[in-house]
């Protein structure tokens, strides 16, 4: 049965505010904006019409939180999330009778067997929700005086999607005088006198309303994805040369000569660097900062080491442990080694116990010990979602 969908994603996400101060719908959630998830599982369940409701400035983010999925457009909302669903059903074009799924962005876990329990209870109702039973006992208060003990029997919690006839909603919407803003749209029916049923909801469906949300989702979907575990190794050496500092790990040291290359010559976050594309199998950090570019000469580091990080995000994984071994006469490393590891551990987002950074001469041999250039290898340890 096909449906269309109207996902709300006008909001500021206040009560979610974030330190980067991105609201919440383009967020990355289990690696995928958290707008994605919901638009997807509707296309997937059988949406032929996906109306995204953004603010006047959130067109752009939408397509790329939605880069190449189709059947999906974008339209601007309003000031409340009443208003915004408002705007998305007056763009919807289907027939009088279409059957229209309302959702919130925010509620990015949506899973096919609540889309089809809506669907089948509209056969006999005018409007359907998900809801969960309440589980706590309910409190009434004065300050922080409790002044009585609220009858949970019947008490549902409401998520969405909610499910309607286009025209049976516009009707009830016809007809709705009251001054407020209803926070759902199963009330607009309910207060026009139309049969609104409960269907069972889904825990999975939390609204991400609050900082601590996301850790909530983040669990979630991590419990029931299969994650498979790699590792991936990198070396890189550069030649020594004239100068009066040297970048290892992120951190410059000062010494009395200085490693040559194009960007700032850290071979310990080269070799980092390439361990974790060794371990995603994207290629090496030439393939992706070619040192033929000009855009990279005297870039520093630290920039390749977050993309390698970022890539691991993007494909639903995460850092889990890396180690570094430095191979050199000189500089001594160990009284840097401290300064070292929690500039990688800043940069990868991991615990300082999480990051091994290592040195070793070899006893005078080969170029490394002769002086002519520092070498240095790396493993890094991720997980990323089996296929
Ligand atoms: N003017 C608005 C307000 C809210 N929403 C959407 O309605 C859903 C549920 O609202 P809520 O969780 O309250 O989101 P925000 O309004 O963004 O959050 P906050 O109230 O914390 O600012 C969200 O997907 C949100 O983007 C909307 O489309 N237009
Ligand atoms: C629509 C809703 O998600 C149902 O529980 C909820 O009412 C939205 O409320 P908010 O205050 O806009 O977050």
């Amino acid at each position: 049965m096909t449906f269309a969908a109207i996902v709300v994603a006008a909001g500021t996400g206040s009560r979610a505010a974030n330190p980067a101060g991105i609201a919440k719908q383009w967020r990355l959630l289990g690696g995928k904006p958290v707008l994605r998830w919901s638009v997807e599982a509707l296309l997937a369940a059988g949406a032929d019409d996906v109306a995204v409701v953004v603010s006047e400035d959130g067109h752009e983010a939408a397509a790329a939180a939605l880069s190449g999925l189709t059947g999906w457009r974008s339209v601007t909302g309003g000031a409340t999330r009443a208003d915004s669903v408002r705007a998305g059903l007056a763009s919807l074009t289907g027939p009088a009778d279409q059957i229209v799924l309302i959702h919130d962005a925010a509620r990015p876990l949506l899973g096919e067997a609540v889309i089809r329990r809506l669907l089948t209870a509209l056969d006999t109702a005018d409007g359907a929700l998900p809801a969960l039973p309440v589980a706590d006992t309910l409190k009434k208060t004065s300050g922080d005086a409790i002044t009585g003990t609220v009858d949970r029997d019947h008490l549902w919690r409401a998520q969405t999607p909610q499910a309607f006839r286009r025209d049976r909603l516009e009707a009830a919407w016809a007809n709705w005088t009251s001054a407020g803003s209803p926070t759902d749209d199963c009330a607009v029916v309910e207060a026009d006198g139309g049969k609104v049923v409960v269907v069972e909801g889904d825990a999975r469906l939390m609204k991400l309303t609050f900082p601590e949300d996301f850790a909530m989702a983040e669990a979630l979907i991590a419990s029931e994805t299969r994650m498979q575990t790699r590792v991936g190794s990198g070396f890189d050496a550069h030649r020594w040369g004239p100068g009066g500092s040297v970048w290892l790990c992120g951190v410059e040291i000062p010494h009395d000569q200085t490693l040559i290359g194009h960007s700032d010559a850290d071979a310990g976050l080269h070799a980092l660097t390439d361990a974790i594309l060794g371990a995603l199998c994207d290629g090496d950090i030439g393939d992706h900062f070619p040192p033929t570019d000009p855009k990279w000469k005297g870039a520093s580091s630290d920039r390749f080491l977050e993309y390698a990080a970022e890539k691991v995000t993007a494909r639903g994984g995460r850092m889990v442990h890396v180690d570094v071994t430095l191979i050199c006469e000189r500089p001594k490393v160990k009284p840097h080694r401290q300064a070292m590891r929690e500039r990688i551990a800043a940069i990868l987002s991991l615990p300082l116990d999480a990051v091994s950074v290592k040195a070793t001469t070899t006893e005078a041999m080969g170029f490394t010990g002769r002086g002519e250039g520092l070498a240095a290898q790396a493993v890094a340890t991720i997980e990323l979602p089996a296929a």
